[in-house]
């Protein structure tokens, strides 16, 4: 048995397909994460990715297969694995202070009042926010200001696993960015493990340790996990001139734009992992292994 920190066995998704059949999204998908890992998931909408994400976060459940967390099988919702979407997911009834603590209360019921109000404050100023927004409600804040109160929220209950469905998509490019270093800060201070959905390749890059690909749907697999060999700190204007930044984007281009395709319905290797992919121009050139090795 794998010993990773996150475990995916043999997961298959399928869907009656409307019409008296079956369709099946994927089939037999294996792969890992290890703690303290940043690993994001690129592959064209229908592949499966949110039901990936919401199988890993325990909201759905497979039609086959398994997904196994610091030694236990996810079976359902829990405070160890805390959720981003992209519609922010807030309380709207609630102020942004109490949208932080009542996560914080729940996850801490020992805690004092003063200890969960300072230890939610400290998150909200950490992705940025101020006493002056802490008591507005999500109405009264911005798309990035809500979605900065939706990542403190979730960093605030310290979840073993953060998962992050397209948290940036309804953002606009400046304030996405500033949004982007704010979570690399706050996850750099931490060993938080995160799985992200994004459909940015830049902004993928900018944040993963190890890419996923995966090919189309039906039949998706995750048939790359690209790692990127770009060292940490990274930011937006430096990361563009390392010498591993282009060869790596068109590689991810390059799959998305055409392998995706090709392999698409084809089986990949016997065990149905990933092939690990390393690109790096700054040792001995371009190198593909062939498996990963679990
Ligand atoms: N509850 C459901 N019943 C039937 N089919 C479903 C259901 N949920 C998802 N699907 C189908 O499963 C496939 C995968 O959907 P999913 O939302 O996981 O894809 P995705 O890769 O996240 O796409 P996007 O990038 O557009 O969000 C799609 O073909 C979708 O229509």
């Amino acid at each position: 048995m794998s010993k990773s920190y996150l475990s995916v066995e043999g997961l298959t998704q399928r869907y009656a397909d409307g019409s008296g059949g079956e369709m099946t999204v994927f089939e037999g998908a294996n792969f890992t994460v290890e703690k303290g890992e940043f690993v994001v998931i690129l592959g064209h909408s229908g592949c499966g990715k949110s039901t990936i994400m919401n199988i890993l976060a325990g909201l759905a459940q497979a039609t086959e297969g398994v997904v196994i967390m610091d030694g236990k099988e996810v079976s359902g919702p829990s405070l160890d694995r805390g959720v981003v979407f992209q519609n922010y997911s807030l309380l709207p009834w609630l102020s942004t202070i109490k949208n932080v603590t009542f996560a914080v209360a729940a996850r801490h019921p020992d805690w004092s009042r003063e200890q969960v109000l300072a230890h939610s404050k400290k998150h909200l100023e950490m992705v940025g926010l101020n006493e002056s927004v802490f008591h507005r409600k999500p109405s009264q804040l911005s798309g990035g200001m809500r979605q900065r109160v939706s990542i403190a929220r979730a960093f605030s209950i310290s979840p073993k696993l953060l998962l992050l469905d397209e948290p940036f998509g309804a953002l606009d490019a400046l304030t996405r960015g500033t949004i982007q270093d704010e979570l690399l800060k706050v996850w750099a201070g931490t060993e938080q493990t995160v799985f992200m959905i994004t459909h940015d390749i830049d902004e993928a890059i900018l944040l993963a340790d190890r890419i996923l690909l995966m090919t189309n749907g039906p039949f998706a697999r995750v048939a790359e996990s690209v790692e990127i060999t770009i060292p940490r700190p990274r930011n937006r204007t430096e990361i563009v001139e390392h010498p591993n930044y282009y060869a790596i984007r068109n590689h991810l281009v390059q799959f998305l734009g055409v392998r995706s395709k090709e392999l698409a319905g084809t089986t990949g290797s016997e065990d149905n992992r990933p092939e690990t992919v390393r690109i790096d121009l700054t040792k001995a050139g371009k190198t593909k292994t062939a498996k990963i090795a679990v």
